[in-house]
């Protein structure tokens, strides 16, 4: 994959997004508000247009239990699951297989009225980076997904508009051993989840209804898809 045109971008992109993903939400600048707290999950948007449109950076923070970060971020990362979790996703195809752990995605969105149907074009890149805080520690894993252009698959050529996004995904991986060194189990697990994401949604929709679908919507999926992995993982054996 090292040698593919996308790998340079790939490698920029993905260092950054880490390390703003690994900032406390203190440190990430002025402006967040807490827009939505469930328990453990507490979201965070701020307010920013582009040229009119609502492109309001997110940053979501939850603790999971009885999880692994490699397990949320296989399941996030791989195609043959998205249709479980991914309420909003009308269809998806993978349009290459970059590597094994780089694909390219074409996904249209279900039309959320008023605004006309979206769809999205991105690389989605999974990896494992070393725990600096504790060696030998669980590692962290990451998914990063950013819009790219397509030949053969130009924007807005169809009904659906483009949107642009950059996502990033991060697990921080937490074990408390059993005191009497017992095997480990689920209960001696829990995983730090940090979601980021910037949607331009590539043309104009009403503010309002844009941030009304994002209120709506993020929680929604956040829950959802960390649920889905602990029913998809809770008879398995962990994934470390
Ligand atoms: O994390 S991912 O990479 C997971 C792969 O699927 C991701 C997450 C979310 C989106 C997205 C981007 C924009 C919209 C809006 C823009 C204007 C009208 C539709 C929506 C609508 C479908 C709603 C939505 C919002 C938030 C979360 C899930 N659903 C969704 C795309 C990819």
């Amino acid at each position: 994959a090292s040698q593919h045109r996308l790998w340079p971008e790939i490698e920029n992109v993905v260092k950054s997004q880490v390390n703003m993903a690994k900032m406390g939400i203190g440190e990430c600048g002025a402006g967040w508000q807490l827009f939505a707290e469930d328990g453990e999950m507490k979201m965070y948007r701020r307010e920013e247009e582009v040229d009119g449109m609502v492109c309001d950076p997110l940053k979501a923070v939850h603790v999971v239990k009885g999880i692994s970060g490699h397990e949320v971020c296989h399941y996030f990362f791989n195609p043959q699951y998205r249709y479980d979790w991914e309420s909003t996703l009308e269809h998806m195809t993978v349009l290459e297989t970059i590597s094994e752990d780089t694909l390219v995605f074409l996904q249209t969105h279900k039309r959320i009225w008023p605004a006309s149907q979206r769809e999205g074009l991105f690389w989605s890149h999974i990896r494992k980076l070393p725990n600096e805080k504790d060696r030998d520690g669980p590692d962290i894993w990451t998914v990063v997904n950013n819009s790219t252009e397509y030949s053969e698959h130009p924007a807005n050529n169809g009904k659906c508009v483009r949107i642009f996004l950059t996502v990033c995904l991060l697990c921080q991986t937490t074990v408390d051993p059993p005191k009497d060194g017992t095997t480990l189990t689920r209960d001696n697990l829990s995983c730090k989840i940090t979601y980021c994401s910037v949607v331009n949604p590539g043309g104009w929709a009403p503010a309002s209804v844009l941030r009304a679908v994002y209120k709506r919507e993020y929680p929604k999926f956040l829950k959802r898809f960390t649920a889905y992995v602990k029913n998809q993982t809770k008879n398995k054996p962990i994934m470390f």
